[in-house]
């Protein structure tokens, strides 16, 4: 059809998208016409859908003597990734950690991508376009511990790191769990997390095989003034993060998250402890719970996020007073919070900083919604952290209402300090010295 007869034949399918949107289209053709007054306003051609309004330009230093996305802020976006190793030697471990390193400095850094040749398959994905913006990507590579069973590594796995068992309200998907190396990715967008997994998965297919992945999200929310990143909802609808250790309190990381030289390898000092659990939510059930017993649950009230022994003007960030509720006529003994951190001398040494992304999936086959959280801490010990905490919400009553099918643990090993370093290089050494 020429372009005189497109016209004459009426609008096109593209100009009706355009000015009307999609839903509209379609409705016209089957609904009969509104009466003038009850119109909706009128369609402009600028509500095409607009651009993301940040800059994309915020950059989080890859190189470091720790490594992002710990401690930094959270922004966001997510996606935790778990892959196996196809490595034979030391040799091709330090290929694949020196290269995926070199990756993830330019992923977190941004540039122009390599010049075109359409004799070739592209050099990149093209999602974010010719130019990737930085747009605050993280990317925190761990360590599993089936990957420190390989014969050249034996004798140097961190002095905590064990494969996740079992916790008795679990029913854990094997797809969906462990891991030799795990990644998480940390953007303001999806889109620039979507594209730096490409990224890895295309440029380092020789030695990574992708195992399984889960995207979250959370509200967005700007960093507090100490960098500490706060509070966001989770999909059953309460504050999460409200007691959290400060991230931006560098002598209170120094004891929660990163490991010291005490008890570990030499290799390990400045790493983590990362505990990784995929926890579905049943949210029909939740939302028809009444919302007393819901805050009973958490011991928060929902709205504010502040513990249910404080008064009307209680915040967050209130600390609750359990030696004054001993029976737990305000925040029962059996609340998440109260069993998470019963803030005693002794469970101090028990702390964790938690990193969630709400993880939304579709519909499972049995017609419910597929959400949850993807639980994410880090610590410097995963016995006295994560397993100690798990251990004693065994049983908390919120366990009607959530199922971990998935996950594993990590070591996150010390940041590469520059162009020269790489991720994994004091194991390497390690190694070699062995
Ligand atoms: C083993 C560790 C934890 C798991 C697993 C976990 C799952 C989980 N948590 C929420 C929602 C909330 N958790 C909150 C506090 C909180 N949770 C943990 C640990 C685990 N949670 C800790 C250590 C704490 C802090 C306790 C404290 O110091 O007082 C809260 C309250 C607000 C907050 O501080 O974040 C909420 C809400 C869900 C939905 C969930 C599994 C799906
Ligand atoms: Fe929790």
């Amino acid at each position: 059809m020429t372009a005189e007869l497109k016209q004459k034949a009426g609008p096109s399918r593209r100009s009706l998208l355009m000015g009307l949107g999609v839903g509209a289209a379609a409705g016209a053709l089957i609904r009969p016409a509104r009466p003038a007054a009850a119109a909706v306003s009128a369609p402009r051609v600028d509500d095409a859908p607009r651009a993301h309004p940040g800059s994309m330009q915020g950059r989080v230093p890859f190189y470091g003597a720790r490594q992002a996305g710990i401690t930094t802020p959270r922004p966001a976006n997510g996606i935790i990734a778990a892959f196996d190793v196809v490595a034979m030697s030391l040799d091709d471990l330090e290929r694949m950690l020196k290269a995926l390193s070199a990756r993830a400095a330019f992923l977190t850094a941004g540039g122009p991508v390599a010049d075109r040749d359409p004799k070739l398959p592209p050099a990149d994905s093209g999602i974010l376009g010719p130019v990737v913006t930085p747009d605050d990507l993280t990317i925190t590579i761990g360590l599993g511990a089936s990957l420190f069973a390989r014969p050249w590594l034996a004798g140097l796995a961190p002095a905590k790191l064990t494969r996740m068992v079992e916790f008795p309200n679990d029913a854990l998907d094997p797809d969906l769990c462990h891991g030799d190396l795990s990644i998480q990715f940390c953007a303001n967008t999806q889109d620039t997390n979507i594209h730096a997994l490409r990224d890895i998965v295309k440029n380092l297919s020789a030695f990574l095989v992708l195992r399984w992945m889960v995207e979250g999200s959370v509200p967005p929310v700007a960093a507090a003034a100490d960098g500490s990143t706060p509070s966001a909802r989770n999909f059953l609808g309460f504050r999460d993060g409200s007691a959290n250790p400060a991230s931006g309190d560098a002598a209170l990381m120094d004891r929660v998250v990163w490991t010291s030289a005490a008890g570990e390898p030499g290799w390990a000092r400045g790493g983590s402890y990362q505990a990784v659990r995929i926890i579905r939510n049943m949210v029909e059930r939740w939302d028809r719970t009444p919302l007393a017993e819901q805050e009973r649950i958490f011991g928060r009230n929902k709205v504010t996020g502040a513990p249910l022994d404080g008064g009307p003007g209680a915040t967050e960030h209130d600390v609750p007073d359990y030696a004054a509720d001993p029976e737990g006529a305000k925040t029962r003994l059996d609340s998440h919070i109260r069993l998470a951190n019963p803030r005693t001398p002794a469970s101090a040494a028990n702390l964790i900083l938690r990193r969630p992304f709400n993880y939304s999936r579709g519909v499972m086959k049995n017609g419910q919604l597929d959400q949850g959280l993807i639980f994410i801490c880090y610590q410097s010990d995963l016995e006295q952290g994560f397993i100690t905490v798990q251990t004693r919400l065994n049983g908390e009553p919120l366990e009607e209402y959530i199922k971990p099918i998935g996950g594993g643990y990590f070591f996150v090993p010390p940041g590469a300090t520059g162009e020269d370093d790489y991720v994994g290089s004091s194991l390497i050494q390690a190694a070699r010295q062995a």
